[in-house]
């Protein structure tokens, strides 16, 4: 079977059915399910090594195309499976399968180029050609991050001339300018100021009518003000998910609890 879905307009589903993911025999994560709804702000935590990144960048094969990892089980994307036995991902399908599903990284990394081409680029490989078009995108996506007011006057500096909040708001731009309908996010805030911080967060709240966003973070406090449900990882193992009100009040595992408790990690 070979995987081929054109970029969707809305908010998709995630769906983890008995996901194991191992480097050579190490595993980093205990069989798991998950079901992650549409529209939703879906957030990760636990310590340290408990397999969170591993988790977000196999939902859109970085881990096994990249990083030398294996994964059993199945991960559907709006019902379509995009990793499972007999599930085959050409060149071709990878590339529209990070546009669909967006990952923006810890560090920001801004391309070398301008801010206009930082986010023009992808629309355009994509094949939007028209000028006016991606003038169109380019400002849409920097506004949506609320950093248009910030650059619009300089639009061809280059990327790497802004400050790392700035950066890592122009990367969310640049995944968000292909219309993704997941973007999945790797402590995207951990080196940021809380102005950056917060202009992140506005943008995940405004935008998840549209865009389901998986959020790793390793700052509790954020987990509480944005995600709608949230899972905890513990040692390579996925504890449990609950919403997330549910999950700070009222968890159902004592080892939450405990962690939730500052006990460890
Ligand atoms: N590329 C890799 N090769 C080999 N082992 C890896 C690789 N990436 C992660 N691991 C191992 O998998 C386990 C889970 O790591 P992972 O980075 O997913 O955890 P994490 O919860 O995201 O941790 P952190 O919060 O420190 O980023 C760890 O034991 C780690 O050493």
């Amino acid at each position: 079977m070979t995987w081929a879905t054109e970029a969707p307009a809305s908010a998709c589903a995630l769906d983890v059915t008995d996901l194991t993911i191992r480097y050579g025999a190490h595993v980093a994560l205990q069989p798991m399910s998950l079901r992650i709804a549409p529209g939703s702000i879906h957030g990760i935590i636990g310590p340290a090594g408990s397999g969170k990144t591993s988790f977000l960048r196999t939902l859109n094969r970085m881990s096994v195309e990249l990083d030398g990892a294996t994964a059993d089980g199945r991960i559907a994307l709006d019902g379509e499976a995009i990793l499972g036995d007999g599930v085959v991902v050409d060149a071709h399908g990878l590339a529209r399968l990070r546009r669909r599903m967006g990952i923006v990284f810890a560090t920001p990394q801004p391309l070398p180029r301008s801010i206009y081409e930082n986010v023009a680029y992808g629309p355009r490989i994509a094949g939007v050609r028209e000028q006016a078009a991606l003038d169109a995108i380019v400002e849409r996506s920097l506004r949506a991050v609320h950093l248009w007011d910030e650059v619009s006057s300089r639009l061809s500096l280059s990327g790497m001339q802004l400050s790392g909040g700035q950066q890592q708001r122009l990367c969310l731009a640049r995944t968000l300018a292909l219309d993704p309908g997941v973007v999945l996010l790797d402590e995207p805030c951990s080196a940021l100021d809380p102005i950056s911080t917060a202009r992140i967060e506005e943008t995940m709240r405004t935008l998840k009518e549209r865009i389901t966003f998986v959020l790793v973070t390793n700052t509790m406090r954020q987990a509480e003000r944005v995600c709608d449900t949230t899972s905890f990882f513990l040692m390579g193992e996925h504890i449990e998910t609950a919403p997330t009100p549910d999950l700070f009040n009222a968890a159902s595992h004592p080892k939450t609890r405990a962690y939730l408790a500052g006990q460890f990690g």
